[in-house]
């Protein structure tokens, strides 16, 4: 185990078993590391296996083979509530939709980890908020989603999804429900408070155009990972 690395693969393999009894591999034999810190998407077609891989490498889902280690711990060898714990503590999720309780606001949607930790405190209040105001969102901490532009909503996810400032930060298609600009500035503002937090980050995403703002860019294809 090399200190450096905040998450590493070992001989990572995925498949399911088909209703006519035939296997279908999804991906075999991925070895893959990511350092402290650093930025990588994972692009590939359609179907490719990347949503498999990222719901793998966040404990959400098991491999057949292989194991996924972050921050030192074998996955494979936590049981639910160890996992539950892991993910609480050390992960944060954004996904394409936002996913925010449309009865709670901007600043209680992005307490709302803290709230379900019951550690929903003065300081946490205070920390949502600068998070908020570093995503330009200062004004708008008291408006419901439904008065929120869809970057705007985005936003609030991705403040949500740092409050607990968790070491890595998993995206499945985080702008892919934005037109291109809007994609680009969220991004924008997403990646410097990455830097900031100094988070790691796995994004999952179709747009070559998104993938390249990352330091590394993986490509899975035929059930590999490769530059
Ligand atoms: N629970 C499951 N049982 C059987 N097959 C599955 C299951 N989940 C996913 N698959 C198959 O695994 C393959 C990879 O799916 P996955 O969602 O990981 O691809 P993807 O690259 O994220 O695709 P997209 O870009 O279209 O979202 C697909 O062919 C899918 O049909």
């Amino acid at each position: 185990m090399n200190n450096n690395y905040i998450l590493q693969t070992t001989k990572l393999s995925k498949s399911f078993t088909q209703s006519s009894g035939d296997k279908l591999q999804i991906f075999s034999n991925i070895n893959f590391n990511l350092e402290a810190g650093a930025t990588v998407s994972i692009v590939g077609s359609s179907g490719s296996g990347k949503t498999s891989l990222l719901q793998i490498l966040a404990g959400l889902d098991s491999p057949t083979d292989g194991y996924v280690s972050i921050d030192g711990e074998n996955l494979q060898q936590m049981n639910s509530n160890q996992l539950c714990q892991l993910r609480n503590k050390k992960l944060g999720f954004i996904y394409q939709f936002h996913h925010l309780l449309p009865e709670f606001t901007a600043l209680e949607n992005t307490l709302m980890p803290l709230i379900i930790g019951n550690k929903s405190d003065k300081q946490g209040k205070e920390y949502a908020n600068y998070i908020l105001s570093k995503l330009g969102l200062g004004k708008r901490t008291q408006h419901y989603p439904s008065q929120l532009s869809g970057g705007e909503r985005q936003r609030v996810a991705i403040a949500r999804a740092v409050i607990n400032q968790p070491k890595i930060i998993f995206a499945d298609e985080p702008t892919g429900n934005l037109d291109n600009t809007t994609a680009h500035q969220v991004l924008d503002i997403f990646l410097s408070l990455q830097q900031e937090l100094n988070t790691s980050l796995i994004m999952v995403t179709h747009d070559h155009e998104i993938a390249s703002r990352t330091q590394q860019k993986l490509t899975l294809h035929n059930g590999e990972l490769a530059n």
